[in-house]
């Protein structure tokens, strides 16, 4: 099927952090009719995140923090468990993942491996997240990781034994969409054999 879409405009309802906006349009149904749509739309960005994972030791480098939309929607303690994520700023995807790989983890990979890309809440959220995986090793711990003291950010940092992790998606503990994707092309595509 394919649209047609016209007259859409864009009326600005919050630019305080980011941006939201009401996005109203005219779209050609498939009989050929148009319909007046209006979609609230919010606009971060887009981002990255990366499955870092070593071998030789079966573990993956995960990230804990605290997520205030999740507290606010049944979890209990707030905090999340995630691969190692940003958003892109300025930057394009592979440098900006580095970049946050170092930030977050104190892990810094010089090569990373783009598998897939996804819009991620694609009803109301403009984001399209880059997907990477890399193999980190304990030589490339540069620093402790953590984030941004301005950002307040106060990540943990986990080293888990990658069993453990898909035991963790199976048993709820680990709930992030992101992580469970990146965990499950792991599994898929046999990265630990
Ligand atoms: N003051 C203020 N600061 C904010 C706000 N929103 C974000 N920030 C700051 O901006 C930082 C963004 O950190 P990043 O590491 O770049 O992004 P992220 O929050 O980890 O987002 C990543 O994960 C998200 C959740 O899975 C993804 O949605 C996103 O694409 C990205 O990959 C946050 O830590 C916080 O300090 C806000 O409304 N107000
Ligand atoms: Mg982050």
């Amino acid at each position: 099927m394919s649209v047609d879409i016209r007259n859409l405009e864009k009326m600005l309802l919050s630019d305080n952090w980011y941006t939201l906006n009401k996005v109203s349009f005219d779209l050609q149904n498939q009989r050929g009719q148009w319909q007046r749509q209006e979609r609230e739309v919010y606009d971060r960005g887009n981002g990255a995140t990366i499955l870092l994972y070593n071998l030789k030791k079966g573990s993956v480098i995960l990230t804990s923090q605290f997520r205030i939309p999740t507290y606010l929607n049944g979890n209990t303690d707030g905090m999340l468990i995630e691969t190692c994520a940003g958003l892109l700023d300025q930057d394009n995807p592979e440098d900006c993942i580095k970049r946050e790989t170092q930030e977050e983890t104190g892990f810094k990979v010089d090569k990373v491996r783009k598998v897939f890309e996804a819009y991620m809440s694609p009803g109301a959220v403009t984001e399209l997240l880059y997907f990477f995986v890399a193999e980190y090793s304990d030589e490339m711990k540069v620093s402790q990781g953590g984030g941004l003291e301005h950002e307040q950010e106060n990540i943990d940092v986990l080293e888990l034994d990658f069993k453990q992790a898909c035991d963790m998606v199976d048993s709820g503990e680990i709930r992030d969409g992101k992580t469970i994707m990146l965990l499950q092309y792991a599994k898929l595509n046999s990265l630990f054999g």
